[in-house]
């Protein structure tokens, strides 16, 4: 599988170890940086990661930060994309069987790198359910803003 994967300068290290991970499993890894420990602005990677997922370039992303929300709100702003922060496996399981969730946000300074890699696992294993909730992703798109009550 091809995932996408980005973090600022808190979320380095433990996108470091998730990428690690990924590739020892067999995936194919884009990483869009960053690459050093100096500070970075979060929205220039979610923003290149997401891109990358509504293109279809990758299949899922991986966004890293201090507390991993502000990389869930820049990515959530791209069509087409479902960013969900992850504290657990149980959230990752959630995400992706009733949201279609796309992109898998971590805190570095929130979440420890064992229960990250617990939650990714989850999250790449896990399908959407579809049913029940298809008409709930339906009404997140953009063009259904105008109309929502
Ligand atoms: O934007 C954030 C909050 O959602 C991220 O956690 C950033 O990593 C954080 O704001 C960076 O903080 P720093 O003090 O500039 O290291």
């Amino acid at each position: 599988m091809i995932i996408a994967i980005g973090s600022d300068h808190a979320g380095l290290p433990l996108k470091q170890a998730l990428k690690t991970a990924l590739e020892a499993q067999g995936h194919s890894v884009l990483d869009a940086g960053t690459h050093g420990p100096d500070s970075v602005d979060y929205p220039d990677f979610a923003h290149a990661v997401s891109r990358q997922v509504a293109a279809g370039c990758a299949r899922f992303g991986v966004l890293v930060c201090g507390s991993g929300i502000g990389m869930a709100i820049a990515a959530n702003r791209h069509p087409g994309i479902r960013a969900a922060v992850l504290h657990d496996a149980t959230e990752a399981r959630l995400t992706r069987a009733h949201n279609d969730a796309n992109i898998a946000c971590f805190g570095a300074r929130t979440t420890g790198v064992e229960v990250a890699l617990d939650a990714l696992a989850a999250f790449l294993a896990t399908g959407y359910e579809g049913g029940r909730h298809d008409n709930r992703l339906a009404k997140l798109a953009p063009s259904t803003l105008a109309m929502a009550g």
